[in-house]
């Protein structure tokens, strides 16, 4: 980019006939510099800012949290947080299911609080950064009911 601009501004300084006053070959190229700065500063491109996580607002936990709360989830006592807990047939089904789990939880850098013993497992969803439910614990939860279903 800044070769071919330089470019430009030497082949408009050269073409400017030898004649012309040094003062208007000048403002010609400042004119050239000005519009390629300004041609280069427009088409940056916004640099996207990372989505601040935020607590569920009021609507969102009537929309997206209360069908979780309906499926089985539960609030936690003391804690903007929820819980549930799965039964499997047994450890090698607990552990599938966790490890479903798992990948999307590094995948979103967004871990569940779990406690598994053979073929039950218990977990707690709460976003710690924001210190309560987030929309992370939303898709978290909705992705082992989905994930869940597999093993009836
Ligand atoms: C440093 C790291 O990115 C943060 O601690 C991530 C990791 N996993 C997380 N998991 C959960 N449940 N809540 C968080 O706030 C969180 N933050």
């Amino acid at each position: 980019m800044a070769v071919c601009v330089y470019g430009v501004w030497m082949r408009i300084a050269h073409n400017s006939s030898i004649s012309e006053p040094v003062e208007k070959r000048a403002r010609l190229v400042a004119t050239a510099i000005n519009s390629t700065i300004r041609y280069s500063t427009a088409t940056t491109v916004p640099v996207q800012k990372k989505k601040k996580m935020a607590k569920l607002t009021e609507q969102e936990r009537a929309e997206q949290l209360q069908p979780l709360l309906d499926a089985g989830w539960s609030m936690v006592n003391g804690r903007d947080a929820i819980y549930r807990e799965y039964i499997f047939q047994d450890f090698n089904q607990s552990f599938r299911f966790m490890t479903g789990v798992a990948l999307l939880a590094e995948k979103m850098n967004h871990h569940p609080e779990w406690f598994n013993v053979y073929n039950k497992l218990q977990v707690t969803m709460s976003t710690h950064d924001v210190g309560g439910l987030s929309a992370k614990d939303i898709r978290m939860a909705k992705y082992m009911e989905e994930e869940f279903k597999r093993y009836a």
